[in-house]
């Protein structure tokens, strides 16, 4: 799970000679999905970006993907979501139509405030960075995001942009100023909920009885009787064995953490490392999300209940109901963002699914198969959308080689902020109309990933305090 990086930001790293000799299939696919560079007149000198070629990519919302001979419609559960697996990826599954536009609404505005700061989370690349300009504006809150979401609802409102009449899209103009008043926003990248993750170890922190020096000693690190320690994933080092393997180590993989946030590390930038078993110390992966990811794979319980004999073959194993939501990532991705190619390894949990839901603008995604030889298969992701990792997918190599800025916007009740204004109205009982053009105009100029995982094995658990049956 690589944050997600901008072209322009990864350019400034060199692109190491290893990257370069990397001919995968993989590799390949993940340079045609990228954003393609289309020369705007004909001496070549000025070029656009624009969405790729999607000819040969599964749009599960095309009528003909149900005749595509790669996928397979399970079931239409109630509410009228589909249930799609596809051929040769077993424990793959994806949701047409998931979360209503409404509940879109309520889970951006979520994955914008609240997931991004305390009690969820003390890490995000804001808090790392120290880009966030609460910190000189003396905010308690820790992480940081709060004054990050009311400094651009304050900048929204003295330059007047959550007016207009206009219900359907934004003028030119305005919408210009408002991707202006955001400009911090997009400077947000990611958000680990939950487990803490570290992304220089790529492995969770768990809490151990007995004291360590070594590791409490350190500035600022972790609190008497904590450590970082392993969770004990049979493949928690595969990633960089393969990459050594293969001559490239972890190059996609490093150059994009690198060049998303340089030297990093909680204990580096003296950052408390908080223990991983919620709730003692007060992180937590939502509740709701929980029940969400629980929902979802109940349907595909459902679904592979009534799975067409010819078929069975490729039935995942039986979904575990118990599903223990441990760990989130909610991932921003501004317009020209990608994410490289990865296995999510590090959880011990890895024979749990993991669940993940789409916001805003659509993406390609990637689904490959247990290393970069194997073809991926592209798949085209839209907002309110879920797809589920499980059994031998759950290992499969993935990533996001480009976000679709023409070619799969969000339901269009998403673009008028009047109507993201109604949502909004009825949680609060107030008139909120910045925040709603601003998380209208965030649905439909970037893509917000949200998912959950289990991250620790039964025994692990066994005993743990604050552990959910
Ligand atoms: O953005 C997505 O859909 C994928 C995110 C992902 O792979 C991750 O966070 O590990
Ligand atoms: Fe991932």
């Amino acid at each position: 799970m690589p944050p997600p990086t901008c072209s322009k930001e990864a350019n400034r790293y060199k692109v190491s000679h290893l990257e370069e000799r990397d001919d995968t299939a993989y590799r390949r696919a993940e340079k045609q999905y990228r954003r393609q560079r289309v020369p705007v007149n004909k001496r070549r000198t000025r070029f656009v970006r624009r969405d790729p070629d999607l000819a040969h990519a599964i749009d599960f919302a095309k009528r003909g993907s149900r005749m595509d001979q790669r996928v397979l419609l399970l079931e239409t559960v109630k509410g009228g979501r589909e249930i799609y697996s596809v051929r040769d990826r077993p424990g793959f599954y994806y949701i047409r139509g998931a979360l209503t536009w409404q509940a879109q609404v309520r889970w951006a505005r979520r994955c914008l405030t609240e997931f991004s700061r305390s009690p969820f989370t003390n890490i995000t690349n804001h808090t790392r960075l120290a880009l966030c300009p609460a910190r000189d504006m003396g905010c308690p809150d820790q992480s940081g995001q709060e004054a990050l979401w009311d400094a651009a609802v304050r900048r929204v409102e003295s330059e007047g942009l959550e007016g207009g009449d206009e219900e359907d899209g934004e003028e030119k103009r305005t919408a210009q100023a408002l991707q202006q008043a955001l400009q911090d926003l997009y400077a947000l990248r990611w958000a680990n909920l939950g487990a803490n993750y570290i992304w220089t170890t790529r492995k969770y922190a768990v809490p151990v009885k007995e004291a360590v020096k070594e590791e409490t000693g350190r500035g600022g690190g972790l609190r008497e009787g904590e450590t970082v320690r392993d969770t004990g994933g049979p493949h928690a080092t595969k990633r960089d064995e393969e990459g050594d393997a293969q001559g490239t180590p972890s190059s996609v993989h490093s150059r994009v953490r690198n060049s998303h946030e340089g030297k990093v590390g909680a204990e580096e930038v003296g950052l408390p490392e908080r223990a991983a078993f919620p709730p003692s110390d007060g992180l937590s992966v939502p509740q709701a999300l929980t029940d969400l990811a629980r929902e979802v794979l109940d349907d595909i319980a459902h679904a592979e209940s009534h799975r067409p004999c010819a078929s069975k073959g490729e039935q995942a194993f039986p979904l575990p109901m118990n599903f223990c939501g441990e760990a989130g990532i909610v991932n921003y991705y501004p317009p020209e963002s990608s994410m490289g190619g990865h296995v999510d390894d590090a959880e011990g949990a890895t024979s749990v699914p993991l669940v993940s839901f789409s916001l805003g603008l659509g993406c390609i995604f990637l689904l490959g198969g247990k290393d970069k030889k194997v073809a991926p298969v592209p798949l085209v992701f839209r907002s309110g959308d879920c797809m589920v990792m499980a059994g031998e997918a759950r290992l499969a190599f993935h990533g996001v080689p480009c976000i679709l800025e023409e070619s799969a916007g969000p339901d269009p009740a998403l673009g008028q902020w009047t109507r993201v204004a109604a949502v909004l109205r009825e949680d609060d009982g107030a008139s909120r109309a910045a925040e709603a053009r601003m998380l209208s105009h965030y649905l439909t100029s970037s893509r917000l990933n949200f998912n959950v995982r289990q991250v620790w094995r039964r025994e692990l658990c066994e005993g743990a305090e604050g552990l959910r049956p």
